[in-house]
């Protein structure tokens, strides 16, 4: 675990880690609400910070409600920014397609985690360096180069950026 560092916050429960090596700090929902079979709703948490700069958080899901229950999050991982002062949110979203899930006030809806961010220098050239990887992406790996799809919306991926 990387050194600890300082994160002012509020919050009506804070966040915790439930075991020391844990990654991501528990987060509480600070609403009682009922997500139907494939709904989606932003939950509060009543946690807001202070990160420090160069830092940022990241909202993700919990791997047992989404195991158990199908509840993932829509835009995961949410991103905090270090400037951000309002209220964490989380845009949770019942995949299940028949059962509701309720969410009662205190709840481990999320969790979050700190991590440090470095800003792009975008410096822009004609031609990127050659790496081993080329364009190859997208499941080439130890397989035949994609043939060009014309229904492929995105053709540009495998024809264009050649070395
Ligand atoms: O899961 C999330 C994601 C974001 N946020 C908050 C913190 C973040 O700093 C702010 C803006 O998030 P983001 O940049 O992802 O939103 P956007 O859609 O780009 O909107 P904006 O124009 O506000 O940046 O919303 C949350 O509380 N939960």
């Amino acid at each position: 675990m990387a050194e600890s560092v300082e994160v002012l916050i509020t919050a009506s429960v804070l966040p915790n880690y439930a075991h020391p090596g844990d990654a991501g700090a528990d987060l509480h929902s600070a609403e009682a609400l009922t997500l139907a079979p494939g709904a989606r709703s932003l939950v509060g948490t009543g946690v807001s910070i202070a990160l420090p700069s160069g830092f940022a958080a990241f909202v993700m899901p919990r791997s047992g409600l989404a195991v158990k229950h199908g509840i993932t999050i829509v835009n995961s991982p949410g991103t905090v920014d270090a400037g951000y002062r309002g209220e964490i949110k989380v845009a949770l979203l019942n995949t299940d397609l028949t059962e509701p899930f309720r969410i009662e006030i205190g709840d481990r809806i999320a969790q979050l985690i700190v991590m440090p961010v470095a800003h792009a220098t975008f410096i822009p050239v004609e031609h990127l360096p050659g790496s081993q990887r080329g364009v190859g992406g997208f499941g080439s790996t130890g397989t035949a180069p994609a043939t060009p799809n014309q229904d492929t919306p995105n053709q540009a991926v495998q024809t264009g950026g050649a070395l």
